[in-house]
């Protein structure tokens, strides 16, 4: 079993200077025993290492975007070879056209994209434009899907809202709240009831086509393809959060992955290569709502930024070598069939929702297919297990909503060691 003494000590350090000790909710040991989260010194390919010297196998993978690894050599020679020659300059670069070029080819949808740095802001822009375009105020989106911390989507939120108990966010203003109208994910019949009640209303449909915040949850066949034709019958836009999705499953979007094009699509994650990033983009009319070309404004000091740039090149390229994804679909099958094999085993209530190199695990009987089914989920076996990993060298989310992530690093052995630490688990903690 690991000691954690100086993660243990550093809390009361961390507290006293960062509000809460993290920088971001998510990272908070709260929803599993309230312990000091570990302080991690370094990563390298698939492990980290922490303050005490500990190692483990990492399938956190930040939260997505470190899909090849940790300090992969080719990003990180990127990111200093740009730093070289200036990390900022407030001035247009090749390096981003050639970038906006890469993911114009890798998701045709995106007619035309802008870059911003991160996630939050490439939606939150999104819905500024459908609004501008529409002319009409109000959005859809579905519970338990994450879109970042912008006001306008911190209503039924998922992940580290939903961990914390504030899928609701204190300081969202009523009236903005009133502007979003929620439905379940995979739920055709409430969808199409929202829409013929608030018809005109709605600007924008927003959705994760596959979901990743509260765990993985694939769409049945024919929603995303009813959410277009639905939405578009009303003039309402749709637009899809692929900040999780991205390049996550193929070298593209779920979007290409599912043959379905929504009008505008939000992007961040794992094309910063592990640096800030998001972008958003879609169809050249509605993007010319954006100025300069239109009335709608997003602008960026770091928006575009050359580092940003240079690391998401370097990860795309790495991305698009032939195997990758058929590599991280056969990692991901071997830890699901060895992870089912010692649920069996062991007799532990439990499912998994696995597509390629993401999967979650619920401990729950029946197969989660929205939000309210997660919820349900055991969130105490969800913390046993999750002490059970971290103590023994394995480290994934602190919540029962998130998902483990493979990256290119790992390798067969790695499942191996992993399945081998969860069977220990099983044994001796459950
Ligand atoms: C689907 C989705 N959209 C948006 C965001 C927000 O991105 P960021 O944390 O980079 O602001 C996240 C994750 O955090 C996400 O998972
Ligand atoms: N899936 C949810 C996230 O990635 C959130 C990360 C964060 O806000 O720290």
């Amino acid at each position: 079993m690991y000691s954690h003494k100086k993660s243990e000590a550093l809390r009361a350090e961390a507290e006293n200077v960062i509000l809460g000790g993290v920088n971001s909710p998510s990272r908070s040991y709260k929803a599993v025993g309230d312990r000091a989260p570990v302080v991690m010194d370094r990563g390298e390919g698939a492990y980290f290492y922490d303050v005490d010297g500990n190692r483990y196998i990492d399938y956190l993978g930040a939260y997505g975007p470190i899909i090849t690894g940790h300090a992969h050599p080719r990003i990180h020679e990127a990111i200093a070879e740009q730093s070289s020659k200036g990390i900022l300059y407030g001035a247009p670069t090749t390096l981003e056209i050639d970038f906006g070029k890469k993911i114009k080819e890798a998701i045709p949808s995106l007619e035309r994209v802008r870059f911003v740095n991160s996630g939050t802001e490439a939606v939150m822009t999104t819905i500024r434009i459908a609004r501008a375009y529409t002319g009409r105020n109000k959005i859809l989106k579905f519970e338990g899907c994450y879109h970042g911390h912008s006001d306008l989507v911190l209503v039924a939120a998922g992940s580290g809202p939903a961990q914390l108990g504030t899928p609701d966010s204190a300081g969202v203003p009523k009236g903005v709240a009133e502007d979003v109208i929620t439905v379940p994910f995979n739920n055709l019949d409430d969808f199409k009831t929202a829409i013929s009640h608030f018809k005109d209303e709605i600007a924008a449909v927003l959705v994760e086509p596959i979901v990743g915040n509260f765990g993985i949850v694939e769409p049945e066949d024919g929603f995303l393809e009813a959410i277009n034709e639905i939405s578009h019958d009303n003039g309402s836009l749709v637009i899809y959060d692929e900040v999780i999705t991205a390049f996550r499953f193929m070298f593209g979007g779920a979007q290409n992955l599912l043959d379905v094009e929504p009008d505008l699509t939000a992007l961040g994650k794992i094309i910063g290569g592990g640096t800030p990033i998001g972008a958003y983009g879609g169809r050249k009319d509605i993007m010319e709502s954006v100025a300069p070309l239109g009335p709608a404004y997003q602008a960026g000091t770091m928006a575009g930024n050359p580092l940003s740039m240079a690391a998401g090149l370097a990860c795309l390229e790495i991305l698009e070598q032939p195997g990758v994804y058929e590599t991280l679909d056969n990692l991901g099958e071997k830890l699901e069939d060895g992870l089912v094999d010692l649920i069996d085993k062991y007799d532990i209530t439990a499912t998994i929702n696995r597509l390629k190199g993401a999967l979650t695990i619920y401990f729950t009987e029946e197969s989660v297919t929205d939000y309210t089914m997660a919820e349900a989920s055991d969130g105490e076996e969800f913390a046993k297990f999750f002490n059970g990993l971290i103590n023994r060298g394995i480290n994934i989310a602190p919540s029962k909503y998130e998902a483990w992530f493979l990256t290119t690093e790992h390798t067969e052995a790695d499942i191996e060691e992993t399945l081998a630490i969860v069977e220990d688990v099983f044994k001796n903690d459950f």
